[in-house]
Order: C-alpha cells, then sequence, then structure tokens
C-alpha cells in the first residue's frame, strides 16, 4: 500500500510515529465498529486530507489481518468506500468544493452531502443510518478540540456517536511531512498561502507567508507548508473580537468581515494573580515589562488585569481573553501552596482536568535555594493551618524570585491571628524565620 510504504521508507522518525499511532487507533476503530456503523467527516482541508489517506492505510492493513485480498488494484488507487459526510455550505471556497468532490470520486469515498448545520444535520443522518462513530481531522490547538481525546463520545447535546480523532497528537508540521512524503493531492489553495481554511468570509492567505515587497503591486504567498511555525497556522482565519458580536470577524489583512480596517497587530493580554497585589501589600513588576517587551517586538498588549488567588477568579478572566487574544500570559499562583490555584483556574476556563498533581514523597524536589524549608512542606502545613483558622485569612507571597517566602495573617481578633503565627512557627525549626511583624 503505497502510503504505508512511503512512510516505511521515509527517515523521518517522528512521523514514522505519529503515522503507526492514528493508524493503530484507525485499526481499533474499525474493529470496534462494523464498517457501515462508521463515518468520516471531510471537507476537503489539510487535516482532513491526512485522515483521507491514513483512513485508506488502517482499512488495508485492517483487511489484511483478515486475510482479504485486494486483487491486482493498483495499490495509489487503493479505494476505502467508507460512508463520508460532507457540510456542503454556500460560503465554501470553490477550490475546497471541488476538491472535495474530486477527492471523493477518485478513492470512492460514499459522499452524503448535508447542507444544514452541523447538529441538526448529524441529528437527521443518524436516524436513518446506523452511524456509530465518525472520524475527524481535528488536532489539539484547534478550538474545538480541547478536552478531547483520540476516542471522544459527542457532547451533550449532540447526538450520540463517538468522535475518533486519529491525528489529535499531529502538529502542523507533522502534516505537512505527511502530505509531502506521500505525495498526495492537496487543495490548491494551500500552495497560495492558506494555512487553515474556512468560510470566504473569515479566511484569508496567511500573512506570514507574505513574499511582497514595497515595489510588487500584487502580493504573493509562499505555499502552506513553509510556515515555519504552526502555532500560527490560523493567523489567517478571522478572530471573534466579541462573545457579543458573534458576526464581526478581524482579519490579519487588518479588514474586519464588514470591510472596516481594525488594527493588524496580533494581541495579547496579561493576567497578573496575587491577592497581595489587590491589597496593595505587594507591586506587580512582571506586567509593566511585559507590556515593554511584547510592544518592542510588534504585540499590542490589549488588556492586563490582575484577580484574585481564586480558581473561579482565574477562570473567569482566561475564559474571556481566550477567545479574544492571540496570546493570554498569566503570572503568579503556580506554586505549591494553597493560594497557588492558576493551573486549576486554567485548566477550568478550557475544561479540562489537570492531567498531574504532585506525588508525595518528592518534598526535597522542591527545595527552594533560599527558602530553609521545602515549599511544600509549607504548604501542607498552612493548608492544615486554614482549617485551624477558618476566620484567618493566609496569604503567600514572594517579592521576588529570589525573595523569602511573605506568609500573611489577617483577621478582626488580634489574638487569634497571633495564635495562629505561632502555631505556624512553632512547626520549624528556629531560623526558618528570619522576620515576625505584626501591624
Ligand atoms: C462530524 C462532526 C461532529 C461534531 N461533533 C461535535 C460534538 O460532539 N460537540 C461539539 O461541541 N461540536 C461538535 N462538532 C462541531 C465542531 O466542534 C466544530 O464546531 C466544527 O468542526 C466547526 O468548526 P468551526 O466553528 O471552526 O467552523 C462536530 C462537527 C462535526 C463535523
Ligand atoms: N464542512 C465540514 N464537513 C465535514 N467535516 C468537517 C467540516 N468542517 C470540519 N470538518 C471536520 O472537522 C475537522 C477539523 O476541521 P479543520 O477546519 O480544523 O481542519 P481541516 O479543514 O481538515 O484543515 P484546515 O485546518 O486547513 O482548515 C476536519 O478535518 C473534518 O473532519
Ligand atoms: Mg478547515
Amino acid at each position: 500500500m503505497e502510503i504505508d510504504r512511503a512512510i516505511k521508507e521515509s527517515s523521518d522518525r517522528r512521523l514514522q510515529t505519529k503515522y503507526n499511532n492514528a493508524v493503530y487507533v484507525i485499526q481499533r476503530a474499525f474493529a470496534l465498529y462494523e464498517f457501515e456503523q462508521v463515518a468520516f467527516s471531510f471537507n476537503g482541508g489539510k487535516d482532513s486530507t491526512v485522515l483521507l489517506h491514513l483512513l485508506r492505510a488502517g482499512y488495508y492493513l485492517h483487511k489484511e489481518k483478515i486475510n482479504y485480498s485486494n486483487g491486482n488494484q493498483p495499490d495509489c488507487m487503493l479505494k476505502c468506500p467508507i460512508r463520508t459526510i460532507y457540510f456542503e455550505c454556500p460560503c465554501a471556497f470553490p477550490e475546497i468544493n471541488s476538491f472535495t468532490y474530486e477527492t471523493a470520486a477518485a478513492y470512492d469515498l460514499q459522499l452524503e452531502i448535508m447542507r444544514s448545520d452541523f447538529k441538526s444535520g448529524l441529528e437527521s443522518l443518524l436516524k436513518e443510518k446506523p452511524i456509530k462513530a465518525i472520524f475527524l481531522g481535528t488536532r489539539i490547538g484547534d478550538p474545538n478540540a480541547v478536552g478531547q481525546e483520540q476516542f471522544s463520545p459527542s457532547s451533550t447535546g449532540w447526538p450520540p456517536f463517538m468522535r475518533v480523532n486519529p491525528i489529535l497528537d499531529w502538529s502542523y508540521r507533522d502534516v505537512w511531512a505527511f502530505i509531502l512524503t506521500c505525495k498526495v493531492k492537496y487543495c490548491s489553495l494551500y500552495d497560495q498561502g492558506y494555512t487553515s481554511i474556512g468560510s470566504i468570509y473569515d479566511t484569508v492567505p496567511n500573512a506570514l507567508l507574505s513574499t511582497a515587497d514595497s515595489s510588487s503591486t500584487k502580493e504573493n504567498f509562499k505555499p502552506a507548508y513553509m510556515l515555519s511555525d504552526g502555532r500560527l497556522e490560523r493567523a489567517g482565519r478571522a478572530k471573534k473580537i466579541s462573545s457579543k458580536c458573534e458576526s464581526t470577524h478581524v482579519l490579519s489583512n487588518g479588514m474586519d468581515n464588514t470591510g472596516a480596517h481594525r488594527s493588524s497587530f496580533l494581541t495579547a493580554s496579561i493576567i497578573a494573580v496575587g491577592d497581595e497585589i489587590l491589597f496593595g501589600t505587594a507591586e506587580d513588576q512582571i506586567g509593566a515589562t511585559l507590556c515593554q517587551k511584547l510592544y518592542a517586538t510588534g504585540w499590542q498588549v490589549a488588556h492586563i488585569a490582575v484577580v484574585q488567588n481564586d480558581v473561579d477568579s482565574v477562570a473567569e478572566e482566561v475564559e474571556q481573553r481566550k477567545s479574544r487574544d492571540d496570546i493570554v500570559f498569566l503570572f503568579g499562583g503556580l506554586g505549591p501552596l494553597h493560594s497557588d490555584v492558576s493551573v486549576a483556574g486554567v485548566a477550568k476556563a478550557f475544561g479540562v482536568c489537570l492531567l498531574a498533581l504532585l506525588p508525595e514523597g518528592i518534598t526535597e524536589l522542591l527545595h527552594h535555594e533560599t527558602l530553609p524549608v521545602p515549599l511544600i512542606e509549607t504548604a501542607q502545613v498552612i493548608s492544615k493551618l486554614r482549617m485551624d483558622f477558618p476566620d484567618i485569612y493566609i496569604g503567600c507571597h514572594r517579592k521576588s524570585r529570589a525573595g523569602p517566602l511573605i506568609i500573611s495573617f489577617v483577621g478582626k481578633n488580634k489574638i487569634r491571628v497571633e495564635l495562629a503565627a505561632e502555631k505556624l512557627s512553632r512547626r520549624f525549626h528556629a531560623g526558618a524565620f528570619c522576620e515576625f511583624s505584626c501591624d
């Protein structure tokens, strides 16, 4: 099979691993479901083009396992008559439409054309056909990939089916390495500088591939596979500028979809997490420095915020900024202390779980060179103290990266505050605290 052979003959070890894993997922899906129970969601884009050829390879290898012979068919045309769903939209690029139709015909894909929105289209299709699993070319980094795994049931409110995402962990570079290594056809728009394709209203060539110089009148673009930083794959896609104003998008050519000019800067936002900044006991020094550095490198800082050490406050701020800005910086609240909730807040904003907390018994690894006690040990003691003193606010911060940990106790009853502080100091050896002050 030509795809399998091209990958095996290539010297790209990373691509071989990605290919093997994806084909494994596909073969497991073919083993789990009957052939008529699976469908392929194909839209002519680069990711679904990669998936098409992986499906062909997976289908061939699956069939081979159950002693199937494909006769004398030339293998570059190996068909995969899988049920294929295409949501055709009047706002699709004509090049995308024709590529989808031509490819479907070339590989004998059993095309089901849908002209409604995804959800209602799938609802009616699933009533008619015995579909249980749908292959998608979703990749980590796509806006809708958050929280998904290689096998992910459809979301609540959607008809029930399994989403199978064989290339979920593929990078932009992996996608192009596959396409170029296997020499498969792809939609012509990618040769004109488009790096991710949506509708004609929200997609332009990626400005990072522009070859324009001031003398030429027409702007030319390098092909998509020349984009060196895959993180900027969606730079040619419109950005929703406000959740309240769904219909207004900003394109990277500086125009919004109403034709008005807007800033063509990439935008950043900065979130500082720290009660101490809000109490006025510490100053945020990082934010201002970051603004200067970003501005100097051509970014526009659209927003800077300080939030409490509180999971929901962090989640709310991240949630709002992530859909508006190209990058969100967050600092503070990242250690092992009870008040360090930033990572949990970010996970909540993305609707995912935290993959790793720290296992017990690695306290020595967390020893901070200027702290006489491992930070994690302090964290445990303070957590316990918070249970004993629910009436006292216990905050922790450091003035600088190398500075000592400042633990503050705030409460209405001075005796209780002193008692809490004393209880803390008794838990550590003499000299662990270099200073003790009471306002
Ligand atoms: C076959 C198929 C299944 C989908 N299943 C889900 C789903 O279970 N949950 C969901 O929120 N969106 C689902 N979507 C919608 C996608 O998450 C996403 O909105 C879509 O690919 C469009 O991306 P766009 O909004 O950038 O055009 C599905 C889309 C397709 C084509
Ligand atoms: N109109 C559609 N019809 C069928 N499937 C679709 C449609 N739009 C998206 N999908 C599915 O969602 C996946 C992810 O879409 P996405 O736009 O990120 O990728 P792509 O179109 O393959 O490539 P690109 O990122 O270059 O646009 C597709 O690979 C496809 O499986
Ligand atoms: Mg697309």
